[in-house]
């Protein structure tokens, strides 16, 4: 058995491919518009990583059901080289650092349909400012 991916169901597909690949630096590798089912499937993976892929899902008609995240769904995890300078790059977007990367190791953001995300850089760094006197401004 081989992990192929996760799915997630996004609401704007400018917005989602803004935040995963200019902010997370994941990149497109396949497109599937179908007609019928009125849907349109965009595979991501991170440049090298051909392992586990994000499949966005976004229905071309709003769905009845507004996308809340059930409590049963927690994060995607990516391994990251510099916590910091991503941590930086998203906040310039205007990404919320969730969760700052305080001890240089774990943080946490979210997409903009909410998925939570969590940054990991292997071995722990110091505490580097202004991060490491940010608030925690999500609820984890
Ligand atoms: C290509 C393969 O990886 C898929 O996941 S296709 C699965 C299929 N997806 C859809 O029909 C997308 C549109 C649908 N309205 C939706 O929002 O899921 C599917 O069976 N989806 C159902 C599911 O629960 O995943
Ligand atoms: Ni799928």
């Amino acid at each position: 058995m081989k992990y192929l991916h996760t799915m997630v169901r996004v609401t704007n597909v400018e917005e989602s491919l803004r935040f995963y690949c200019q902010g997370l630096g994941l990149e497109e590798v396949r497109r599937t518009d179908n007609e019928k089912g009125r849907f349109t499937l965009i595979f991501l993976s991170a440049p090298g990583d051909k392992g586990g892929e994000v499949e966005l899902t976004y229905n071309w008609d709003p769905d009845p059901q507004p996308y809340a995240g059930g409590r049963n769904f927690g994060h995607l995890a990516y391994r990251v080289d510099d916590i910091y300078a991503l941590c930086q790059h998203l906040s310039d977007m205007g990404v919320v650092i969730n969760r700052p990367p305080r001890d240089g190791h774990m943080a946490f953001v979210r997409s903009p349909d909410g998925i939570s995300i969590e940054l990991i850089q292997d071995g722990h760094l110091p505490p580097q400012e202004p991060w490491a006197s940010m608030p925690n401004t999500g609820s984890w």
